[in-house]
């Protein structure tokens, strides 16, 4: 039977919950008799808000709490930013649908300085991304690079405070507050890589609802799908999360699919970078990885910690 209505497990964040209010709309006009609702829950990610999440430990901690409240029946379905997901999903567990793809660029942000090379030696950068670390850090090994969490309105107000000199975030996340007209520059392929998944956003649901999967499905993007599909795949084969400094960009070309995949170290700035063609998302993905694979990348993600 389809249903009349549809709960939207969501964290509390600003951010999060523009994505879920977001979802609801799409919903909403796929489906004019479809009620949808939120139920905005804290998760773990959210209350650890004293250390870098990659001593946390632990993949999904933004997911897991959303998890429990669809496996409980109190929601059918979770809306996420995609990067924040585990390559692989807990067991009965799939994604509906992957919306299609914001800016994925990451943002440079400060009140002083336009960009990464106008910063003086030395300058101080907030980010609590062993990814966006170690990129600094090969573009600029003299920063000092400063632990920065929380949402991105706590991030943006410790800059207003004059903590850091520059902060980086993700672009689609300011665009979505409304926040746009802090972007000073772009950090963008190829020199620069965003996270897999990075500026999608998911829908999580049980399966074998048929169903309710139907209804969801009708706001996937095949597109989107495809391209982060690659740079999930790189991940997973390299056993990474969003913890790990692990980049990746994919691009549909006339030839196909094109990914470009990263492996840093957030500590020296050494970066691994391969990329290949392909059709299949899956099997691009573990190419790339492979590539990377061979040029030492398990080493660094092993020396990690
Ligand atoms: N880790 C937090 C997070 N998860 C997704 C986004 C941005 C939105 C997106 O990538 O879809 C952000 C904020 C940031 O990295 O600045």
């Amino acid at each position: 039977m389809t249903p009349a209505s549809l709960r939207i497990a969501t964290r509390k964040s600003a951010l999060a919950l523009w994505q879920a209010e977001h979802v609801a709309a799409r919903l909403r006009a796929a489906h004019p008799h479809l009620a949808v609702e939120l139920v905005p829950l804290s998760t773990r990610g959210d209350e650890i808000l004293d250390r870098p999440l990659a001593s946390v430990g632990g993949k999904g901690l933004f997911l897991k709490e959303l998890e429990v409240a669809m496996a409980q029946g109190r929601a059918e379905l979770a809306v996420h930013s995609l990067k924040d997901v585990p390559a692989e999903l807990e067991p009965g567990f799939v994604l509906p649908a992957i919306l299609p793809r914001a800016d994925a660029a990451d943002a440079f942000v400060s009140h002083r300085y336009a960009d990464l090379a106008e910063l003086p030696p030395g300058a101080r950068v907030g980010t609590s991304s062993l990814r966006r670390q170690a990129q600094l850090r090969a573009l600029r090994p003299d920063l000092t690079l400063l632990d920065l969490r929380g949402n991105v309105g706590t991030r943006l107000a410790k800059l207003d405070a004059g903590h850091y000199d520059a902060i980086v975030l993700a672009c689609a996340g300011l665009e979505r507050l409304g926040l746009a007209a802090r972007i000073r520059s772009r950090l963008a392929a190829p020199d620069w890589l965003p996270a897999p998944g990075q500026a999608a956003i998911a829908i999580e649901a049980r399966a074998g609802q048929p169903q309710i999967l139907a209804l969801l499905a009708a706001l996937d993007d095949a597109e989107t799908r495809a391209t982060v599909g690659a740079e999930r795949a790189m991940n997973q084969a390299l056993g990474g999360s969003c913890t790990v400094p692990v980049a990746a960009w994919c691009v549909r070309t006339e030839r196909g699919l094109h990914l470009t995949g990263m492996v840093g170290d957030a500590h020296s700035g050494r970066l691994l970078r391969a990329e290949a063609g392909g059709s299949d998302a899956a099997a691009l993905g573990r190419d790339v990885a492979a590539r990377l694979l061979a040029q030492g990348a398990g080493e660094l993600l092993g020396l990690r910690d």
